[in-house]
């Protein structure tokens, strides 16, 4: 991105201390070490992965073996080790958490060994500057960025998705609505008669069009071309990243140019930037005459582009990391919650009420307003989420050694445990029941907080908390969750509303038995 990268720091042997880490000292040793600026990347991880020390050395001064314990060691050899995460990595994290609830260990990754410190040590991690702590490095590896192209460098896009896209959400909402409205008519089937979908497929392609609408505005949201490049492109990186992955780390850099995927997402930029330059170069010469812009990322973009010195080729891949980011981590929590519609119809009742109720307060208008007063719909959305956790984000990277001198490899990762915190229960109480209206009672004060937030406000779906990872958390949490959740909420008020309406077929053994095949029956009004 190019004007975006935020210095990179070089030093030799620099030891830095770093008080406590709960009354262990922790020296970090950065050697040749490069710092970079934040970024985000979304990897089909089990856990939330935490603050990058890019090519630091940790000291654990009071583990007592020498070397911080390995989690797999049974495993034998590191490729074998390599080989069970590939296949196990979430049941390999949740029998750690039972093991080292509040303890560091470490564990063998595909991207080499990763230290998992506890939950308990998360704020203090988190109040690191970047240019101690930043997780740039290790996301860079997660993508093979090198390889991949695909920039861990958000500086842009954050500010873009913040200081534009969510200030004006409440302004936008009304158009996002109406896109809802019309792409779920085209998009789902209008059948009398119960019809069975691809809904995975079918959810993609209505939020490509609806986020496509803020991203680039009609007439390129409705494309051929463009919407099947939103719907692939996190898909397509995803099948070159693991097909990159499979080879030991050395031989990616040559094997890269046998593998056809990797080709495929090259083609991509070339393409977006075909797709963009015409409405980029529309979008400058409105501006050089004064007359006002659309309310469109690409538009925002534009404006901002001499700030941020962001030249066409920026820009066009700017709009690609925003696909990546948003399509799919949506796509899969929409299925989901639909999923789990299906599966507990209990409350679709309530949640139609509920829907029905808020909209005759605002006039039938699905505004911000509206939506935040849908705090059923918003327990159930972190429900589903807790119980279908996100792709995460890798956030760290470090060697570390013990007191004793013990080293890890270089560029390991500093990790945080995400889904066993989410099923464990001291923070939410009977964890392996789906309750819809667990966080609705907790922001009503009807049920006590396990947790004890300062404020039972802090169960919302998009709130961040150590406790819920969903999002991220601290710095590089996810800026475009308020943007995410507003869709999602007008999408499902929309389908539950027209949708499935008199009876409870929802749950038809039909639509669990598809499940499967990604499949779910569905009967308009
Ligand atoms: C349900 C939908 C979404 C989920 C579950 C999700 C989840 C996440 C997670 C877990 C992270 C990593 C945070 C971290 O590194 O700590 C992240 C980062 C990010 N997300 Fe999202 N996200 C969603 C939707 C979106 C959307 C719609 C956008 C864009 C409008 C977006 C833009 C970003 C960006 C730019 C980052 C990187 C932030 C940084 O590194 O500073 N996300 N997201």
């Amino acid at each position: 991105m190019a004007g975006m990268q935020q210095g990179y720091a070089y030093a030799d042997s620099l030891i830095l201390l770093v008080p406590q880490f709960e009354g262990h000292l922790i020296a970090m040793d950065i050697l040749n070490s490069e710092v970079s600026a934040s970024h985000f990347t979304l990897v089909s991880a089990t856990f939330v992965l935490l603050l990058t020390i890019a090519t630091a050395k940790l000291l654990f001064p009071s583990n007592p073996g020498g070397s911080l314990p390995l989690h797999g060691a049974e495993y034998g050899i590191s490729p074998r080790r390599v080989l069970q995460y590939m296949y196990n990595a979430q049941s390999m994290y949740l029998e750690a958490y039972s093991k080292f609830r509040n303890t560091v260990y470490r564990i063998t990754t595909a991207d080499g060994e990763k230290v998992v410190v506890p939950l308990k040590y998360v704020e203090e991690l988190r109040s690191k500057p970047e240019e101690e702590i930043n997780n740039a490095k290790a996301l860079e590896k997660v993508f093979e960025t090198k390889i991949t192209g695909l920039t861990t460098e958000t500086h842009f896009l954050n500010h873009l998705i913040r200081a534009d896209l969510t200030k004006k959400l409440p302004q936008i909402i009304g158009r996002l609505a109406e896109e809802v409205e019309r792409s779920v008519r085209t998009e789902l089937p209008q059948a009398e008669t119960w019809t069975s979908i691809n809904i995975n497929e079918r959810v993609s392609r209505v939020l490509a069009i609806v986020s496509g609408n803020v991203l680039v505005g009609p007439p390129l949201c409705y494309d051929e071309e463009y919407l099947h490049a939103a719907m692939n492109y996190s898909k397509d990186i995803s099948a070159a990243i693991r097909a990159l992955k499979i080879w030991p780390r050395f031989m990616r850099p040559t094997v890269q140019h046998f593998t056809p995927q990797v080709g495929v997402i090259r083609k991509y930029r070339g393409k977006a930037k075909k797709m963009l330059e015409p409405l980029i170069k529309e979008l400058r010469s409105m501006r050089a005459k004064g007359n006002p812009l659309p309310d469109t990322m690409l538009a925002w973009m534009v404006e901002k582009a001499e700030q941020f010195q962001a030249d066409d080729d920026e820009l066009a891949n700017t709009q690609l990391i925003l696909i990546m980011a948003g399509i799919h981590t949506r796509t899969m929590t929409i299925t989901h919650i639909l999923y789990d519609l299906a599966a507990y119809p209990e409350c679709v009742e309530d949640l139609r009420d509920e829907i029905n109720a808020v909209l005759a307060e605002n006039n039938g208008v699905m505004s911000a307003q509206a939506l935040f007063q849908m705090k059923l719909l918003d327990s159930f959305l972190l429900e589903s989420q807790r119980h279908n956790p996100p792709a995460f984000s890798d956030m760290s990277s470090s060697p570390s050694r013990s007191r004793t001198g013990h080293r890890s490899r270089q560029g390991s990762s500093i990790e945080t445990p995400h889904i066993a915190v989410t099923k464990d229960p001291e923070f939410y109480p009977d964890p392996e029941t789906f309750d819809p209206y667990r966080f609705y009672r907790l922001r009503k004060g009807e049920t006590p907080d396990p947790i004890g937030h300062k404020n039972t406000e802090q169960y919302q779906f998009v709130t961040v908390t150590k406790e819920n990872m969903g999002f991220g958390y601290g710095r590089h949490a996810c800026p475009g969750r308020f943007f995410a959740a507003a869709e999602i909420k007008l999408l499902l008020a929309r389908i539950l509303l027209e949708y499935d309406r008199q009876d409870a077929r929802w749950s038809g053994g039909a639509a669990l038995c598809q499940r499967r095949r990604g499949e779910l029956l569905y009967c308009r009004y």
